[in-house]
Formats: C-alpha cells, sequence, structure tokens
C-alpha cells in the first residue's frame, strides 16, 4: 500500500501499521521477542551506535506493553550496548476504546503499575511517550498522560507534529519535554517556545523519506537555536539499522552540514535521552563510547552513503570493544 501511494494514516486506518505489529506482539513470546531485539540491536551496535532508546507501544493493553518493556529490561542489564526505556502505551487508541478511555486507562491502570515496579526494581523506565496525531491522540488526551507520566518521575520524550500541526511543539515546551520527535508540521511558534524551553527536536530522516512526507525544518530549528537531534526511528515503517546513512539523509535532505549531523547523532541525541553528561561526546568524566573507522577523514562515515560497514573498524563501548569487524 505504501509503495503505492497510501499514506500513513491510511495504512493504519486499514488495519496495518501499528495495529498490525500490535496483534503480532500480543501473540509473541517474551522469548521471542527479546531474540528479535538482540539481533536487531547488535545490527546497530556493528553501524556504530552506543546508546539507543528503545520503545514498547506495541502492546497497547498492559500486559503487553508489560512484557514488551520486560524485554527491553533483559537487553538493559544483558548487552553491551546503552539503552534508555520509553513506555509508549499511547502509541495507537486500542480497538475498541476511545481516545480519552485509552488515556483514562493508562493513567489510572499503566502509570501507577510502572511506578510500583520500578520502586522494586524489576524494571527500570527513562521516558514516557504519546502518538499526538490527529486521529490518535488528541492535545488534551496527550496532555494528561505526559503530565502523568512526569508525575511518576518520566522524562517526556513524545511524538509531535508528524503529520498534521497539532501545536504538540508548544505543549511539550509548556510541559519541559526532554524531547520532540517527528516535527514535520512544527509551527514557528512551536519551534521558538522549544527553543526557549531548552526542549530538543529529535529528527528522523528516515521516515520523511520512507513516508515521502515534507522534510523537517532542520535549518530553521538550528537557527533559532533549538537543540536537534537525530535518531533512526528503527520500526516496522522505517527498517534501518545505521546512523551514518541517518547522518547523510540529513545533510542532504534537510540541509544539515556534517558537523551538525554529528554533533546530533552523538551529544544532542544524548541530550535528548538526559544522557549528556555520560554520553554524547569524548571528555574526562563520560564513558568511554567511540568508533574507530578506516579513512583519513571522519567525514566519510557520512559521505559513503551505506558505506560504514567497510569503514567501522571497531565500535568500543565504556572502553571495551563490543565489535570488531
Ligand atoms: N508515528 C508513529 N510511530 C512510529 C511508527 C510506528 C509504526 O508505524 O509501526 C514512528 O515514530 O515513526
Amino acid at each position: 500500500m505504501k509503495l503505492a501511494g497510501a499514506t500513513y494514516m491510511e495504512i493504519h486506518q486499514a488495519g496495518g501499521g501499528i495495529n498490525f505489529t500490535v496483534e503480532r506482539t500480543r501473540q509473541a513470546s517474551e522469548e521471542e521477542l527479546f531474540g528479535s531485539l538482540q539481533q536487531r540491536l547488535q545490527c546497530m551496535m556493528r553501524a556504530g551506535t552506543t546508546l539507543v532508546e528503545c520503545k514498547s507501544g506495541y502492546g497497547l493493553n498492559l500486559e503487553t506493553e508489560l512484557k514488551m518493556l520486560r524485554v527491553i529490561e533483559r537487553a538493559r542489564r544483558q548487552m553491551a550496548v546503552g539503552i534508555s526505556a520509553t513506555y509508549c502505551g499511547a502509541h495507537s487508541v486500542p480497538k475498541g476504546k476511545t481516545a480519552t478511555e485509552a488515556a483514562d486507562d493508562i493513567i489510572n491502570n499503566h502509570l501507577p503499575k510502572l511506578k510500583e515496579l520500578g520502586r522494586n526494581g524489576q524494571i527500570h523506565v527513562d521516558n514516557i511517550d504519546v502518538f499526538c496525531e490527529k486521529g490518535v491522540f488528541d492535545l488534551d488526551s496527550t496532555r494528561r498522560i505526559l503530565q502523568g507520566g512526569k508525575d511518576i518521575g518520566l522524562q517526556i520524550n513524545f511524538h509531535g507534529d508528524e503529520l498534521h500541526p497539532m501545536k504538540a511543539a508548544e505543549l511539550g515546551a509548556e510541559l519541559g519535554a526532554r524531547a520532540i520527535s517527528h516535527l514535520e508540521e512544527v509551527s514557528d511558534e512551536g519551534i521558538a517556545a522549544m527553543a526557549t524551553a531548552g526542549c530538543s527536536a529529535v529528527l528522523l530522516p528516515t521516515t520523511a523519506y520512507m513516508l515521502r512526507l515534507k522534510q523537517p525544518r532542520a535549518r530553521k530549528m538550528l537557527d533559532e537555536g533549538v537543540i536537534v537531534a537525530l535518531g533512526s526511528d528503527f520500526n516496522p515503517n522505517a527498517y534501518c539499522f545505521s546512523m551514518p546513512m541517518v547522518m547523510h539523509l540529513a545533510c542532504v535532505n534537510m540541509r544539515m552540514s556534517m558537523p551538525e549531523a554529528l554533533a546530533a547523532a552523538t551529544i544532542n541525541a544524548a541530550y535528548a535521552l538526559g544522557k549528556s553528561h555520560t554520553h554524547g561526546s569524548l571528555e574526562v568524566g563520560k564513558q568511554g563510547d567511540l568508533i574507530i573507522i578506516n579513512s583519513s577523514r571522519w567525514e566519510h562515515l557520512i559521505y559513503q552513503f551505506g558505506g560504514h560497514n567497510e569503514l567501522i573498524e571497531y565500535v568500543i563501548a565504556k572502553g571495551k570493544a563490543v565489535y570488531k569487524k
């Protein structure tokens, strides 16, 4: 449908997209989910990623959201890659519920359970996410859910202004969001509010490319002083493991310079996860995450589109080689 020109929401409304993945995720065992997560994280590490945000959001009911978060927790404990865990129970409105009912369920049942499991050390969740979009969660439901997450100590890091202008950026700035992702349809006022609030913009060039959306206005955001980060948006709709390719697309399609793309994929991405005190740059006191490439110039990592497999010799996390070509 997508290649033939259907829009993201047409596919979603026809039962594809998130709804399709929700059905499969509900059916999958924890072991199966862990196996696929492990394999995908290894692919990301080989492409140079040492810290990654992993989201739930394909369960929607409490039982499956918790299953996803347990799988993420297991990866966080067992794997060399750093993980920031995001609860995204408001990724879509579950069948049989209205958005208001789904928001009530999240606030009254999901969030208290997350708080309890966090307190007794069973799972660690860092961030809360909502898909704030026309036909999914409106601004009011988004506000209630994000505020509920903030009240239990989660950082706000949510989907906003992707397919329609929603005033999500303005809302995020008001709520003290750490980051908002997508932002293809952000308003000028939203950009100004994000800059003032220190709310970072997580731009996702693969999504704009694969959904044939207009590009987010990276240049305007940078000029206005927004902290611009880049993400791969790895999900069934944008299957890309490679941050070097994401940086390349950001330079070509969003007109970012190579140093801007590098900063966006490292220190600013760490900021978007509240981790820039430990990650994102090589500084005394931070953990030693770096890659070693076989090239006379670092720019080749971006310039050679899809060339990272050849270029990356070592990936080092916390000072230890986690991948060697
Ligand atoms: N836009 C909503 N969420 C995801 C896509 C999820 C899916 O289609 O499975 C995103 O960030 O791109």
